[in-house]
C-alpha cells in the first residue's frame, strides 16, 4: 500500500536516495544528473524522482524543511525500500574557518529540535551518520580536491535563531554548522537499520554578522556537492 505522504509503490524508489530539503533542487538533480529520470511522487509538492547515475539506480526525494517533515519522509522511504539515505543540503557555518561554498561531511547531528526528543522520549541520544557513508563521502571529496570539513553539526528547529551569539556557543563546542533535518534522518535510519549520512554546502557564515552566498556561487557549489553525493552512494556496497 502506498504511504500517506510519499505516494509511491515499492519498487518506485531505488535503495540509494538523495534527500534535499527543497523540491526544486530535487527536480534539478533529476534533470541534470540522472539518466532516464521519472517523477515517482509529488504529493504536497514533495517531489521525488528515480533514474540511474553512472549505470546504478538512484532516487532523489524532497524532505521539506525541519525535522518533523523529514521524519515523515524518512519513515515512508524506508517503508518503500530505501536503504542508503544521503541528505544533501545547505547550512549556516559556525566554525570561523569555514568559507561560503565549503563542503561539510557530517559525522553527527546534535538534536536541538523537538522531533528527536519526542522519538527518544526525552532520553539523551547522539544522532550519528553511518561510518560507511562518512568514509565514502570523505574519499569522494578528497578525490575531487574539494575544500572539505568533516565533523559534527547541529539540527535546529529554527532558521531565524533569536539566541544571542549562537555561533559562539556552538563553535566553542566544536560544532561546524547548523541545518534543520539531519538529526531526525540519522535517528530514524539507526532505528530502522539502514544507513544515513549528510553532505552540506555552507550557504551562510554566522559570526558577528550573517553573510549569505550569492545565488550563482550557491548553484555551482551545490552542483559540485551533488556529483560527490552521487559518487558516494555509488561507492557503497
Ligand atoms: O538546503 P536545504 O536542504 O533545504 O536545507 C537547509 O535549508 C533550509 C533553510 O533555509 C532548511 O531545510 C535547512 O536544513
Ligand atoms: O538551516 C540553515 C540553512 C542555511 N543557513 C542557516 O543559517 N541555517
Amino acid at each position: 500500500m502506498s504511504p500517506v505522504h510519499v505516494r509511491a509503490e515499492p519498487g518506485d524508489f531505488a535503495e540509494n536516495v538523495l534527500l534535499p530539503g527543497d523540491p526544486l533542487r530535487a527536480k534539478y538533480v533529476a534533470e541534470n544528473f540522472f539518466e532516464g529520470a521519472r517523477q515517482v511522487t509529488g504529493e504536497r509538492g514533495m517531489l521525488g524522482f528515480t533514474g540511474t547515475y553512472k549505470g546504478k539506480p538512484v532516487s532523489v526525494q524532497t524532505t521539506g524543511m525541519g525535522c518533523p517533515s523529514a521524519s515523515i519522509v524518512t519513515e515512508e522511504l524506508i517503508q518503500l525500500g530505501a536503504r542508503n539515505l544521503l541528505r544533501v543540503g545547505t547550512c549556516g557555518g559556525y566554525d570561523p574557518d569555514l568559507r561560503l561554498g565549503d563542503l561539510i561531511v557530517a559525522t553527527s547531528a546534535t538534536a536541538q529540535d523537538g522531533t528527536v526528543s519526542s522519538i527518544t522520549q526525552g532520553v539523551s541520544y547522539a544522532p550519528a551518520a553511518h561510518f560507511d557513508i562518512v568514509h565514502a563521502a570523505y574519499h569522494a571529496a578528497e578525490n575531487a580536491g574539494r575544500r572539505t570539513s568533516v565533523g559534527p553539526i547541529v539540527s535546529s528547529d529554527l532558521f531565524y535563531d533569536p539566541t544571542e551569539k549562537p555561533a559562539e556557543l556552538w563553535a566553542n563546542l566544536g560544532v561546524l554548522a547548523v541545518e534543520m533535518e539531519a538529526a531526525a534522518i540519522f535517528t530514524l535510519a539507526a532505528m530502522r537499520g539502514v544507513r544515513a549520512g549528510c553532505l552540506l554546502t555552507v550557504s551562510d557564515t554566522i559570526g558577528a554578522e550573517v553573510v549569505r552566498i550569492s545565488d550563482e556561487e550557491l548553484r555551482n557549489a551545490v552542483d559540485n556537492m551533488m556529483a560527490l553525493a552521487l559518487d558516494t552512494l555509488n561507492a557503497l556496497n
